[in-house]
Parts: C-alpha cells; sequence; structure tokens
C-alpha cells in the first residue's frame, strides 16, 4: 500500500492522525506503518455509537442441558460413540492461546505460565498433558491446532520446541495466528502506540475459524477429512480435551455443537449462560448478563439460567463452513490501552481509557441451529487461571489440581 492509498482508506474511517508523524520516519517504519494500516480493519471503530456497540439482542429464555445423571445413564455408549470417532481420524481440537496474560501480570504468553510448587508445570504443558490422556486411551493422535497472535507467536512457538512439545508428536501440532484489531479512544479514535506503530490487540476469540481458514488450517482439515472440532481456552487447567463421552453424547444427539457447561457457583460468576435467544441455542457472557438475568427462578425457585460455559465447544466443521461468511456480532469492551501520548510519550495507563473491539466464539452458537449444552463437574473439569489470586487464580486451580490427584 502507498502513501497515498493509506491517506484515503484512514480518511474513509476518520483517522488521518495516524499518518500525523509519517514524514519524521525513516524507509523502514514507514512501510511497516503503511503495511499495518493496510492490514488493520478500521470499520469497527465506527460501530462505536455513544460509546456503546449497538445492541440487537432477541427474547431470552432458559434452555435445558444434559445433565450429569442423564450423562451418566448413557455413559458407556457416549463414550465408545466418541472413541470411534476419534480412531477414525474425525476429531481434532483448538487451543485458544491468542489472548494476553495480563491479568497474570506477565507479558508472557500465559500458557508459559508456571503454576508448580515442587517442580516446573506449566499450562501449556498441563492441556497436553490432558490431550494425552485419550491419544493414549484411543491409541491414535489427535490434530492440534494453536491458536496464537502477533504479540505471542515467536513466544509460544519458540516454548513450544524448547519443552520438546511436551512429548506430543510434533506432526500432529499445528500454529496459526489470528487477526488483530485496532484499539481507540472513547470517541472512536485509534490510538499509536508508537509513531510507527498503531495500538492493535488480538481480535478476541470469535476470529478463530476466519483466521484458520486465512492461515490455510482448514485445508489440513479437509485433508485429513476431519468433522469435528473441539475448541477450548488455554487457562482451564483441568479441563478434558477431545473427551470421548463429550463427543459422543453430541454425535448421539445429532447436534451441530457441544457447550461444556457447569451449574454457576453463584449468580455473579464470570462465565457466559447458555439460554435460548428467539428459540435458538445461544449465550450471553458474563459482562452483559442484566441482574434480571442472573436472579431469575425457575418453577422449582433454582436459578433459570445457571449453566455456565467453560470455553470447551465442539463443533461440526462442515457447518462452519456455511457460517463463515455471516458477520459475528461485535462487542464493545472498555480496558487499560497502552499508548503514545501528543508529547511522543508512551503511557501504560491505570484505569481504562478507551475500547478494544472483539468477536466472540460464544456467538457462533447463536448462527448454529443444534446445541448441547453438556454438564461436567466444575470440581473435576473447570479450574480456570483469570488472577494471581483469589476466585479463578493460580492458587484456586492449584487446590482443585490437587484435589485430582496431580502433583504440582
Ligand atoms: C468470550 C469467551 O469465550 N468468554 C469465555 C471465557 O471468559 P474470559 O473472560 O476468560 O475470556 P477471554 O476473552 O479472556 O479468553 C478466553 C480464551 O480465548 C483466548 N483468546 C481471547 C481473546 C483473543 O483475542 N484471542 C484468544 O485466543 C484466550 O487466550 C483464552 O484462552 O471463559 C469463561 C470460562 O472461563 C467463559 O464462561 C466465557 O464465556
Amino acid at each position: 500500500m502507498n502513501f497515498e492509498n493509506a491517506k484515503n482508506k484512514l480518511k474513509e474511517y476518520a483517522q488521518e492522525h495516524i499518518l500525523d508523524y509519517y514524514d519524521e520516519l525513516n524507509d523502514s517504519q514507514k512501510e511497516a506503518l503503511l503495511k499495518q494500516i493496510d492490514e488493520t480493519d478500521f470499520s469497527v471503530t465506527s460501530k462505536v455509537i455513544n460509546g456503546k456497540a449497538e445492541d440487537k439482542r432477541g427474547v431470552i429464555t432458559p434452555i435445558k442441558a444434559m445433565t450429569l445423571t442423564e450423562i451418566n445413564a448413557s455413559k458407556e455408549h457416549f463414550k465408545s460413540l466418541g472413541l470411534e470417532a476419534i480412531r477414525a481420524g474425525k476429531v481434532s481440537a483448538v487451543l485458544l492461546a491468542g489472548g494476553m496474560g495480563t491479568r497474570l501480570g506477565s507479558d508472557n504468553p500465559k500458557g508459559m505460565y508456571d503454576i508448580g510448587i515442587t517442580k516446573p508445570v506449566y499450562i501449556f504443558q498441563r492441556i497436553i498433558r490432558n490431550l494425552l490422556d485419550v491419544v493414549d486411551e484411543a491409541g491414535v493422535w489427535i490434530h492440534l491446532f494453536i491458536m496464537t497472535s502477533d504479540k505471542n507467536h515467536e513466544a509460544t512457538t519458540s516454548f513450544f520446541k524448547e519443552q520438546n512439545y511436551f512429548t506430543y508428536n510434533p506432526d500432529y501440532i499445528h500454529f496459526f495466528k489470528q487477526d488483530m484489531a485496532p484499539a481507540a479512544t472513547y470517541e472512536g479514535k485509534v490510538y499509536m502506540e508508537a509513531k510507527d506503530k498503531i495500538a492493535t490487540s488480538p481480535n478476541g476469540n470469535g476470529g478463530w475459524f476466519s483466521s484458520m481458514q486465512n492461515a490455510g488450517i482448514v485445508d489440513i482439515i479437509h485433508k485429513e477429512n476431519i468433522e469435528w472440532i473441539n475448541v477450548f481456552a488455554v487457562d482451564n487447567v483441568l479441563q478434558r480435551i477431545a473427551d470421548p463421552c463429550f463427543i459422543g453424547a453430541t454425535i448421539d444427539q445429532k447436534c451441530t455443537v457441544g457447550a461444556k457447561v457447569v451449574r454457576k457457583a453463584d449468580p455473579d460468576e464470570k462465565v457466559g449462560v447458555m439460554c435460548l435467544e428467539d428459540g435458538r441455542p445461544s449465550i450471553v457472557e458474563y459482562y452483559e448478563q442484566t441482574e434480571e438475568l442472573r436472579n431469575t427462578k425457575d418453577e422449582n425457585g433454582d436459578p433459570a439460567y445457571n449453566f455456565g460455559v467453560i470455553l470447551n465447544y465442539l463443533f461440526h466443521e462442515p457447518e462452519l463452513e456455511e457460517i463463515c461468511n455471516n458477520e459475528l456480532p461485535l462487542h464493545i469492551v472498555e480496558k487499560k490501552i497502552p499508548y503514545m501520548n501528543e508529547n511522543g510519550e508512551f503511557i501504560k495507563p491505570e484505569s481504562p481509557n478507551g475500547y478494544k473491539f472483539e468477536t466472540l466464539i460464544l456467538d457462533m452458537i447463536h448462527m448454529l441451529d443444534t446445541c448441547l449444552p453438556f454438564e461436567v463437574e466444575r470440581n473435576k473439569e473447570f479450574a480456570p487461571i483469570k488472577n494471581k489470586t483469589g476466585v479463578d487464580s493460580i492458587e484456586s486451580a492449584r487446590k482443585l489440581l490437587k484435589e485430582n490427584g496431580i502433583e504440582l
């Protein structure tokens, strides 16, 4: 992209200030900035209307989940269906590791965090170990696709190499990068990180499938005749990945998606909740749950929206291709955005100073026709690490790992 084209593109979105320092840059900086302007989707900034994204939610009603009791009654059947699919090479996994580990106060990718006490136990290591349990049981390797971002790709890939892929077969590990989105002020003006660099951040975990397409990963899926993709978060060190019982239940129920859910610990727990939206399966993310939704009770006096997603979904791949051109809703999130001020100084703000733009994986559920909310025991499958201490922290995860007999 040349200077004139860049100027025109920025004008369209009222972001011309990005080129304010262009004349001061050397040739390689100029080139880098023009490339970034070319690759960045600025249209997101025009979606800020009075500081908010348009809210187009339908009518929310409760959904029924397959409960532990129901699952236990058919466990062996589900398990054998799932193992059959795995052994036929129809199942793959996607690790979402494009987010930053900022809440842990580390600049490294979250998966590199060492949660060990007497020996190093990295988050990535726990995840691979969990997947290896199924590989050992099924007797076949499972393709694992790992989503990174511009900010952590190098660090993640070198770490896996250095750790010898935690004994996983490297032929079955494939990395791909997710796309980035600009960060902006409350007025929708894109922040600069430096004179030659726009402030960008990973564009939310909703971009995982389109990023897989852009990176050519979907070609591997086709070539290998993979039908199911188990997508999961980097931060839950206890989750079962490519869980045969979960896979079998989703196949048995003829659903396009399966979503692992837990009963919420309390109405304010920071998990998205499963529901029906205009009669179709859907999820309301925690920061968008109203007081009313959190406190509604069903006819038995139990919370009506009690099934929280743990971010472990099983997608039937062909339907993802059908919906991939549909636009996912944009979520506008207030965040602390490091930026360069008008004096050219780099500032790391103490409190939120603008918006990041994200699409979320949970919005894909509403686009697909059928979803099986599949209950799992929270003490056996949900140990998310979001914070250093307190709720959903390294401390709480260590406690749960110990309870499950895992040495740290
Ligand atoms: C949007 C989403 O799914 N939120 C879920 C997430 O909340 P949570 O608040 O943890 O969601 P985050 O967006 O922080 O991260 C979720 C996962 O997505 C990855 N990531 C995130 C952003 C990005 O641009 N790229 C990327 O790969 C992260 O590395 C992480 O593995 O986990 C909770 C369970 O613990 C669920 O109840 C929430 O519904």
